[in-house]
């Protein structure tokens, strides 16, 4: 699909005046100012919603109503399958042991959730997103259920997928998704694979845009390493017909990422983000620091996803209010050290100035 054709219909889809899309960045980052102003200044505001307790996005929805924002989106995890056990536990409390000493820190006794937590906490998100008649919902870490896609077509709810190989864009419009997002190796986060292994995922935007869009018929929304007019403009040209940044956001002021975080981003140009599954048991791209090199040897043995998250959230939490990156969850792509401080609306319209002065209109 030709690229100006792509960025008018997914324009329409979703219901906006810039193919920008702020991405869904879960943990507290993507808050209810974030997705307000994205959307008030044109673009797609989407609400993190992957970890969210199925009320408290109720209120994040309600609020947006409130402010009268225009479309917005929220976002959610596909449940996965995982099994975690009190013996994974007390081995991945034993090798936390020397950071929760350094800290200070108790580890608490408590049941391992298992896959049917998950599944029940999905289903009672969606049915807010229904409820609540949300215009968008994107999903990662694969394809929900038929069922699940039927209903929220029948509610009317635009639907995207992500997808980081052109297998798995291909799955995601088979499944009857209006469009794909598609991260490339370059993303901040975690990675969204769900049919391919995590290394033969890492393809750069630079190669899965253009392969990705000749192959489909539905639009293709590039992210990963995008940070300015620049990389907005590129990744039209290769073929989306529109784009999805995370990292560009995290510095703004409505972000509610965390001081450390913000400052992390451009403070050490040189440190590079790398893929790693120490914080959360899952592959994600962080800045590198002492706890992923402390971690690295341990990588094998990790505890599943969200397990190992909530293992290392007390020393992520200390590390922060310690002022420390070093032992803290710093998500951020490659293209993190050219972040900009100012609003979110003001990122925005930066980036629609910019993509222009390359004479493409997103
Ligand atoms: C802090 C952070 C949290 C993220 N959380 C989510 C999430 O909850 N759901 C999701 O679909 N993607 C999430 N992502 C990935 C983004 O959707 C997107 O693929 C990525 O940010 C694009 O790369 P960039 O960060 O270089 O712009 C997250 C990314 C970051 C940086």
């Amino acid at each position: 699909m030709d690229t100006s054709r792509g960025n008018s219909m997914l324009k329409e889809l979703l219901g906006v005046e810039h193919a920008i899309i702020q991405a869904p960045m879960a943990g507290g980052v993507t808050t209810e100012e974030l997705v307000g102003a994205v959307s008030r200044a044109g673009g797609l505001g989407m609400i993190g919603a992957g970890g969210m307790d199925p009320e408290a996005l109720r209120k994040t929805i309600h609020g947006l109503k409130r402010r009268n924002v225009g479309a917005f989106g929220a976002n959610l995890f596909v449940p996965w399958g995982f099994k975690v056990t009190e013996e994974n536990i007390a081995g991945a409390y034993e090798r936390l042991r020397p950071v929760y000493d350094h800290f200070g820190l108790e580890q608490e006794t408590f049941i391992p959730p298992d896959t049917e937590d998950v599944k029940m906490k999905f289903d009672a998100q969606l049915d807010v997103i229904v409820e609540e008649e949300v215009p968008v919902c994107s999903f990662i870490f694969g394809i929900p259920e038929s069922r699940h896609i039927e209903r929220l077509k029948e509610a009317g709810t635009i639907l995207l997928g992500t997808a980081t190989t052109v297998e798995e864009a291909e799955a995601v419009e088979r499944a009857g998704f209006d469009a794909v997002v598609l991260q490339g190796a370059e993303a901040g986060g975690h990675r969204g694979t769900f049919l391919n292994p995590v290394d033969d995922s890492l393809v750069g935007l630079m190669s899965l845009i253009p392969e990705t869009a000749d192959q489909l018929s539905i639009p293709v929304i590039a992210a990963g390493g995008i940070m300015d007019g620049r990389g907005v403009a590129a990744a039209m040209i290769l073929g989306a017909a529109g784009v999805q940044l995370g990292t560009a956001f995290i510095s703004t002021e409505e972000s509610g990422a965390h001081p450390v975080h913000k400052n992390a981003l451009s403070e050490n140009r040189h440190t590079p983000s790398v893929l790693t599954k120490v914080f959360t048991g899952r592959a994600a791209r962080a800045i590198q620091n002492t706890f992923i090199r402390d971690m690295a040897v341990h990588t094998k043995s990790m505890v599943d996803y969200p397990v190992q998250r909530r293992l290392t959230q007390p020393v992520q939490d200390a590390s922060k209010a310690a002022g420390s990156t070093e032992y803290a969850m710093l998500l951020a792509g490659q293209g993190k050290s050219m972040a900009r401080y100012m609003s979110a609306g003001e990122l925005v319209r930066q980036l629609v100035i910019e993509a222009k002065a390359f004479g493409v209109e997103v």
